[in-house]
């Protein structure tokens, strides 16, 4: 019985360890992926690239989506406390013994210079080394977290959502961010995340905004989040969200005086790294549906909806607030902050 182990960081993971992963897996009768966590040395990594810390716990999550369905075990193990290679060798050793849930007979990796480490500390058990020249996909971790963008393509389909820049289009009714939403969307081949609330009205309630009651609020701002989800994980380096849960927390204001309480827990403000804020300068069309059509009004909701953005804890730095009434200089406004994004 062959059994494997394929240890690394996966700091994220890519198709250069994806596809090292399947070829050990065909070499043996059951793998163990390893993610060592040092979580001091990986929050420096990512810190270096700017990037928020990538926990093990994650890293965990995403192979075990892109390997799913395969019979490979990916384990988290904690090397924190072990000292830095070559000195670590003796407790990195006894970590893996002690982490694998059976004992293994191969150990697979890229790095010819881990072999001696590996032949002293794991007598009876072979390396085997995988494309050492990295000649079938050129690309290594460091790479991937320093310049996502250009190397987008590398990244495992699962880690994406995580690199995807996230752009929010907010504003009251009828100031264009459904079409812009879309627009920009085209401009950079990507999905985005329409707003569902105006179906939902119309599905579920009518089209009739004064048969609504708490309780659709929530299950809103629910179904906008799953669809959220959803869009971000085939996004292109950027995804666009046409909405957000303080919108939702704002209509359930308007419609009901109260903020249904299960709203609360969908506002994130560290979920956007842009927020298109529209000002109601453009014209007001009336579909039935929308509500708040005089201009005070408008002027007024804006207003009302920025300060709940702020009071929400949202970075009144990551936000644009498009003022201007000409469509071109709206869309061209927000090409050049996404550009600048990525
Ligand atoms: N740093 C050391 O001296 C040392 C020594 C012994 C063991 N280790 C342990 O070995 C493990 C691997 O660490 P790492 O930093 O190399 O992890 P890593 O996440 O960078 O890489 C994991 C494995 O995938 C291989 N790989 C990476 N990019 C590849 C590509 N494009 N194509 C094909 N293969 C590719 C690597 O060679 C490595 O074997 C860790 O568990 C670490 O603790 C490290």
């Amino acid at each position: 019985m062959k059994v494997g182990l394929f240890p690394g960081k996966f700091l994220p993971p890519h198709r250069g360890h994806i596809t090292a992963i399947l070829r050990a897996h065909a070499l043996c009768d059951k793998l163990y992926v390893v993610i060592s966590e040092r979580s001091a040395e990986d929050t420096a990594l990512c810190d270096d690239a700017n990037l928020p810390h990538i926990a093990g716990v994650l890293r965990q999550r995403w192979l075990s989506q892109e390997l799913q369905g395969l019979g490979i075990e990916v384990i988290l193990q904690n090397d924190g406390n072990t000292p830095p290679f070559p000195q670590g060798w003796p407790d990195y050793s006894a970590l893996l013994k002690q982490n694998t849930p059976e004992p293994f007979n191969l150990i697979f990796g890229g790095e010819e210079s881990y072999r001696d480490g590996y032949n002293q500390y794991f007598p009876g058990t072979d390396y085997i080394l995988l494309d050492p020249q990295r000649t079938q996909w050129p690309i290594s971790g460091t790479a991937i977290r320093h310049k996502p963008y250009l190397h987008w393509d590398y990244i495992a389909g699962a880690a994406r959502p995580f690199f995807a820049r996230k752009v929010l289009i907010t504003g009251p009714e009828s100031c264009g961010k459904t079409t812009l939403t879309r627009k920009l969307a085209k401009v950079y081949c990507t999905s985005w995340s329409e707003e569902l609330g105006r179906d939902y009205q119309e599905d579920v309630i009518g089209g009739n905004g004064d048969l609504f009651d708490l309780e659709d609020f929530n299950r809103i701002a629910h179904l906008q989040y799953e669809q959220d989800l959803v869009a971000l994980r085939s996004a292109n380096k950027v995804c666009f969200f046409d909405t957000d849960a303080v919108v939702t927390a704002f209509f359930s204001e308007v419609f009901l005086g109260e903020v249904a309480t299960r709203v609360h827990s969908f506002i994130n403000p560290n979920k956007y790294d842009l927020i298109i804020a529209l000002k109601p300068t453009v014209p007001w069309i009336a579909d039935g549906i929308r509500e708040l059509g005089t201009q005070a009004e408008r002027d007024h909701s804006f207003d009302k909806l920025m300060q709940l953005y702020q009071s929400c804890g949202f970075d009144a730095n990551k936000v644009l607030i498009i003022d201007s009434p000409d469509y071109y200089q709206r869309l061209e406004a927000c090409i050049t902050a996404v550009d600048k994004l990525l």
